[in-house]
């Protein structure tokens, strides 16, 4: 790799002035056995790394809650004091009047994070904005080539490209082109709308990475307990903010830290002793690898365990109507029924059993499949139940096949397995295919991540087609009821 020592000192400079800026705010501790070091050898930016060993519920620092960058913090609330009535909605346009009035918690904060930006070295956060990043890994950067990578990875529909697009195009720029002596200074140059939008691209995606939900554990005094107000107040509680020095802790599925929400600061605090030179690691959540690519724009291997991959209804509907011989047409009415239920669903999830982490970061058990999606089997009976009524005809022997328990579940798991198959050679490359190329040499990153996200896949559809098969193998063996040829030459019938 080549070196870059400009770009290199300008990184660590970076980092020095952050971490003096922190230690200054009143109220801020950083402890003095822990240092932020430069982890982008392993493509993992800043860290914070042990200097020294760390007992257990060691504060690893602490900061002030003034020092967050929230609706609360931000000096905009005194400029702009109306973006501040949230929607409370969760992005949904349906009620967007496209003029910038209404704001949720994620839209507010880019508005908060853009405007800090645009005022350069007046803003108090300026040592820490200068930390965050520009460029990201996430798929919502990648060029189309990359995103082929992914194959037929459920996450290449989730990236919502579009989606940020018209929501930034009605909820972002209207509020900075009608307040632009507030967001530009005089001394700066005004943006073109499309350098704003790619601003606020860089700013929700930093959020969607960086930003923390900032929950208030705070007791409720006595005499405000029945207050409506304070109920009232308590309700939208949930507010984004971004958090100096907490968002420098990476994270893994085994991790060593939490950071501790207390009503006038948050503390990182070790959860287990950590040994000199450990890296102090935080946990975003029990995420799948896609889940974690698409937000965070890494993977890692511990994560894998809460893989998943997605069964379109589709595909379990074209596999049943071949096993069961229904001609299209009337297999129409059948899938028109199954639709019209209030509980339809689209796309199942196939995934492991998992605890979850344990109280001191650490993984416990193997995850393990062991079983289907319930919502699956539910709606595989509807549909049958859906194929009896269409056909009508009750003395048709599949019918009566369709009755007998033993076989229906036969043909779920048959119908199943099928669909498993089929799922997997979606993707274009098998399994061992996918181990080989891992163990090669990738030069681009981001091509070798989205190879693990769709072999992680893969790795649980072989799962479930090894569980279903035992399955089908204890049906096997257990004492026939009734006789079984009836339901067998059933199967062959058309309905
Ligand atoms: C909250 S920030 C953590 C600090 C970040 N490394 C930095 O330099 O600013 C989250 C981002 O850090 C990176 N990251 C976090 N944990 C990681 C890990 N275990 N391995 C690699 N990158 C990681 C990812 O880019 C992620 O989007």
């Amino acid at each position: 790799m080549e070196v870059d020592s400009d770009a290199d000192s300008r990184f660590l400079e970076g980092t020095r002035h952050f971490l003096s800026w922190f230690q200054s705010l009143p109220g801020a501790t950083f402890h003095q056995d822990i240092a932020i070091e430069d982890l982008r050898g392993r493509n993992a930016g800043r860290g914070i790394v042990a200097q020294a060993d760390i007992a257990a519920d060691t504060v690893l620092f602490t900061i002030p809650r003034s020092s967050i960058l929230c609706a609360t913090t931000s000096p905009l609330k005194d400029k702009i004091p109306d973006i501040f009535d949230l929607d409370n909605d969760d992005g949904d346009e349906s009620d967007d009047e496209g003029d910038g009035s209404s704001q949720n918690s994620w839209t507010l904060l880019i508005l908060i994070l853009i405007y800090e930006y645009l005022q350069g070295s007046s803003s108090q956060w300026k040592p820490y904005l200068d930390v965050l990043p520009s460029t990201f890994n996430t798929p919502m950067f990648w060029t189309s080539s990359q995103l082929s990578f992914l194959q037929a990875s459920a996450v290449t529909s989730k990236i919502g490209q579009a989606e940020a697009d018209k929501m930034i195009a009605s909820r972002i720029l209207p509020v900075i082109r009608s307040h632009p002596q507030t967001f530009f200074p005089s001394s700066a140059t005004p943006l073109s709308d499309d350098q704003l939008m790619q601003l606020a691209h860089r700013m929700g995606s930093t959020i969607m990475s960086y930003a923390f939900d900032l929950e208030q554990d705070m007791e409720i005094p006595e005499q405000l307990e029945n207050d409506d107000e304070w109920e009232e107040d308590r309700e939208g509680k949930t507010m984004l903010g971004m958090v100096p020095m907490a968002d420098i802790l990476n994270a893994d599925a085994e991790f060593n830290a939490h950071i501790n929400h207390a009503e006038n600061a948050l503390t990182a605090v070790s959860l287990r002793p950590i040994k000199k030179g450990e890296e102090i690691l935080n946990f975003y959540g029990p995420l799948s690898s896609a889940e974690l690519l698409r937000r965070y724009g890494y993977v890692t291997e511990k994560h894998a365990r809460w893989d998943v991959v997605e069964l379109p209804w589709g595909l379990v509907s074209s596999v049943l109507q071949s096993r069961l011989q229904v001609q299209p047409e009337v297999w129409e009415k059948v899938s028109a029924l199954v639709q019209q239920n209030d509980e339809y669903e689209e796309a199942f999830v196939l995934e492991r059993q998992s605890v979850d982490p344990s109280s001191t970061g650490l993984l416990e058990e193997p995850a393990a499949f062991t079983s289907l999606p319930d919502e699956l089997g539910e709606q595989f009976k509807l549909c049958l139940k859906a194929c009896k009524k269409v056909t009508e005809s009750k003395n048709d022997g599949a019918v009566r096949a369709l009755n007998d328990k033993d076989w229906r579940k036969r043909l779920y798991l048959e119908t199943i397995i099928e669909v498993v198959m089929q799922r997997e050679k979606e993707y274009g490359t098998t399994l061992e295919e996918d181990d080989q190329l891992l163990r090669s040499s990738f030069s681009d990153e981001r091509e070798k991540m989205a190879v693990w996200v769709r072999r992680g896949e893969k790795q649980i559809l072989r799962e479930a087609q090894a569980w279903i098969k035992t399955q089908l193998e204890e049906l096997r063996n257990k004492p026939v009821q009734q006789p079984e040829e009836e339901g067998r030459a059933a199967k062959r019938r058309r309905i």
